[in-house]
């Protein structure tokens, strides 16, 4: 197991310390309805306060889904911002599930409000598509490196219409081992700046022994994924380095504080049996 700087380094440790399950924070409408809550910024934000008060003192990586954060426009971000600084200040390691991708200035643009210090959005890494491109990624993947951030860049993603253009040939490789190889490339300096995103739903078909950085893997749980499939999905990776993660799965387990832990932690104590 090669040794870690930056992200990586931050990474390696908090999951030492915490177990290796990423514990998103996705406030679907049907959740909030499900909770007694409206579907209000009112509901969002108790929703927000109790998921902080249940993952993040105990969770390694928090990952809250901004898309459900959106549609209530600058409440919802003003929300969003206290999530990502609630869990910072417990500990846990935030990934800011945007997704961005875009031509390189705009980019530039993205990355200043998801990973630069002076932004009230800051995490400790983001999600991003690579599919304009992965040097697109270029401003998001320099200063996440400078700032000991991270960016986890989609390879194999979890839905089914994923291996479309993913497993498309690209050349002797496919689109998706095209992009494992690029973050390869770019974590030989040992920081692991780059993780990646590869759905824990499927046999993804994808050589990821080289990567030396963080390997987020939806799908446990509401997607169908177990404990169990892990092992086999990601049998050639370093067991380390896999980062499994629930949503709906143990939001399900809310509203009440204690039982949305307790949820958590069975899942997380599960994932650490299974790999190991
Ligand atoms: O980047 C992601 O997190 C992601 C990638 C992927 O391939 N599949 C996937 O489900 N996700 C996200 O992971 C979460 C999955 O939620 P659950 O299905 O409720 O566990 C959602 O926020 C998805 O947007």
């Amino acid at each position: 197991m090669m040794g870690a700087s930056g992200f990586g380094a931050r990474y390696r440790q908090v999951t030492a310390e915490r177990g290796r399950l990423c514990a998103g924070i996705d406030p679907h409408a049907a959740l909030l309805t499900d909770w007694g809550l409206d579907v209000s910024v009112d509901g969002l934000s108790r929703f927000a306060d109790i998921c902080v008060e249940a993952l993040a003192p105990s969770a390694a990586v928090i990952k809250p889904q901004v898309a459900f954060f959106e549609p209530f426009g600058a409440a919802g971000f003003a929300v969003l911002e206290r999530v990502v600084a609630g869990c910072r200040e417990a500990g846990a390691l935030v990934i800011a599930d945007a997704k961005r991708g875009d031509i390189g200035s705009t980019m530039s643009a993205y990355a200043q409000a998801w990973l630069a210090d002076a932004s009230p959005l800051c995490a400790d890494s983001v999600t991003a598509s690579p599919y304009l491109g992965y040097e697109s990624l270029r401003p998001a993947l320099d200063l996440a490196r400078a700032g000991q951030r991270g960016v986890f860049v989609l390879a194999r993603t979890s839905n089914p219409e994923g291996g479309d253009v993913q497993k498309a040939m690209a050349g002797e490789r496919t689109v998706a081992q095209s992009i494992v190889d690029a973050a390869a490339a770019e974590n030989a300096d040992g920081t692991a700046t780059v993780g990646l995103v590869v759905g824990a739903t499927r046999e993804h078909g994808l050589d990821l022994a080289g990567l030396n950085g963080p390997i987020l893997a939806p799908g446990l749980g509401a997607q169908g994924a177990t404990a169990e499939d892990l092992k086999v999905v990601f049998d050639d990776a370093d067991p380390a380095w896999v980062l499994p993660a629930s949503s709906r799965g143990v939001l399900r387990a809310g509203p009440d504080v204690a039982a949305l832990r307790d949820a958590f932690m069975q899942a997380r104590d599960e994932v650490e049996a299974a790999l190991g």
